[in-house]
């Protein structure tokens, strides 16, 4: 698994949240990560990129192995929607994301007035992808919520894939 996500989305907290690491001091990733987590007698391989403009052109090296692309999106960055939508549009093209499958993390929606889920489905424009499998789930680094179903999503699309090949 490989998350991406503009800056501050968030993708760090939701891995130290999976791996049950403390969340309270995260600071923004200037590299890469990789942990390794059991999930539902499977070993999930997690990379966490850093979004920062400037590192985002070295995302591509991490996709070699990569199933499922978990993109994280800030609930609360009304701004930057488009250029998260040109961001991942841009991913999506990469020759080595072909099979991989599309897990979409609308994260900090613990937040009060945050977009909804159709709100960034659209403005992402979701439903007009055709050449990855995706989901949307609303999520929380801070309260957990969702990233466990997430996790499973990612697992049961990795059991179908064996059962296809
Ligand atoms: N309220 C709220 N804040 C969050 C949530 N997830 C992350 N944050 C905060 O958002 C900020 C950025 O989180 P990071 O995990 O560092 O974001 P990142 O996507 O890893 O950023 P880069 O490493 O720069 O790409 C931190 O201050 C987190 O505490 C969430 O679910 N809810
Ligand atoms: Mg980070």
């Amino acid at each position: 698994m490989a998350p991406g996500g503009l800056d501050n989305a968030g993708k760090t907290t939701i891995v130290k949240r999976i791996m049950k690491e403390d969340v309270t001091s995260v600071s923004p990733t200037l590299g890469f990560i990789i942990k390794t987590i059991e999930f539902m007698e499977y070993k999930l391989n997690i990379w966490d990129v850093g979004g920062q403009k400037t590192l985002r052109s070295y995302w591509k090296n991490y996709f070699e192995k990569t199933d499922t692309l978990v993109w994280v999106v800030d609930a609360t960055d009304k701004l930057r929607v488009d250029d998260c939508r040109e961001e991942l549009a841009g991913l999506l093209l990469e020759e080595r994301l072909m099979g991989a499958s599309l897990l979409v993390f609308l994260n900090k929606t613990d937040v009060e007035h945050c977009m909804t889920e159709e709100e960034v489905r659209e403005r992402l424009g979701l439903d007009l992808i055709k050449t990855h499998k995706w989901t949307i789930l609303p999520c929380s680094a801070m309260t957990g919520k969702n990233l466990h179903e997430g996790l499973e999503w990612v697992v049961q699309d990795a059991k179908d894939r064996l059962f296809l090949y």
